[in-house]
């Protein structure tokens, strides 16, 4: 469903982010991607929602090619890859219904057919009593489940978190990734999650990929390379520091 082989991406600087990247992210999984400040996890998560070109190499997702796909292939993607931020993003001017209506809005639903989708989400991610707040009220955790139910209105086959978590306590961090998890499996939901942090790798992913300075230096089930006794130095850095 996502697959990334020999993926390079040099900036015009001169600064290769990433350096022959081959991945694969099986339909369905919570995979995550983790890496030190500047490993380039970032630029992965740009590559597969089409916001940046690899330099070289193939990124196919959903069966589109992004290498080669026309900016109107790409923007049709980008509708079935849904995204969540470690800022949440959320409109300050707009109510958490708002928020959520947006994408659909842009999509062109009527009216009716958004207030019912807007409602349903907002239930499922437990702020059906928040629909007419403003973010500006909300706490972190519950503004990130906004982002949540704005990033499923299309309903997405793919949804992307960029350290989604690293701004909340541990506490709500927990609650964000068990609805995370719960989405996954009541969706079929395909989760690419990047973050600095192996609790919530550990938390919510069934597999992983350990970035560092660019390249892919391990991957795998959670418990196999996390579990094992060797490991690559930047592996073993994160279990380390028990980050
Ligand atoms: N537009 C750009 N132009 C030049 N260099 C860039 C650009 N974007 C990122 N980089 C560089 O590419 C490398 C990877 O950056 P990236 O943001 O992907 O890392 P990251 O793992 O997401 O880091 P962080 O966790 O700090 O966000 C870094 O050396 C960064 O400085």
């Amino acid at each position: 469903m996502i697959a990334l082989d020999q993926v390079s991406k040099r900036f015009p600087d001169g600064t290769l982010a990433l350096d022959e990247i081959t991945l694969e992210v099986p339909r369905g999984s919570v995979f995550g991607i983790i890496g030190r400040s500047g490993a380039g996890k970032s630029t992965l998560l740009r590559l597969i929602n089409g916001l940046e070109r690899p330099s070289a190499g193939r990124v196919q997702v959903d069966g589109t090619a992004l290498e080669t796909a026309r900016e109107l292939e790409v923007r049709a993607l980008r509708r079935r890859v849904g995204m969540i931020f470690q800022s949440f993003g959320l409109l300050a001017n707009r109510t958490v219904a708002g928020n959520v209506a947006l994408p659909l809005e842009l999509a062109g639903m009527s009216r009716p057919e958004r207030a019912a989708r807007v409602a349903a989400l907002l239930d499922r991610v437990g702020l059906g009593d928040k629909a007419d707040s403003y973010p500006a009220r909300l706490s972190g955790g519950q503004r990130q489940r906004v982002g949540i139910a704005r990033a499923l209105a299309t309903r997405p086959d793919i949804l992307l978190c960029d350290e989604a978590t690293s701004a909340l306590d541990p506490e709500t961090t927990r609650a964000v990734l068990d609805l995370l998890g719960a989405l996954n499996r009541e969706l079929g939901l395909t989760i690419v999650l990047i973050t600095h942090e192996m609790s919530v790798v550990r938390a919510v992913c069934d597999r992983v990929a350990v970035l560092d300075r660019g390249r892919v230096v391990e991957s795998g089930p959670v418990d196999t390379v996390f579990g094992g006794e060797a490991g690559h130095a930047a592996t073993l850095a994160l279990v380390g520091t028990g980050a």
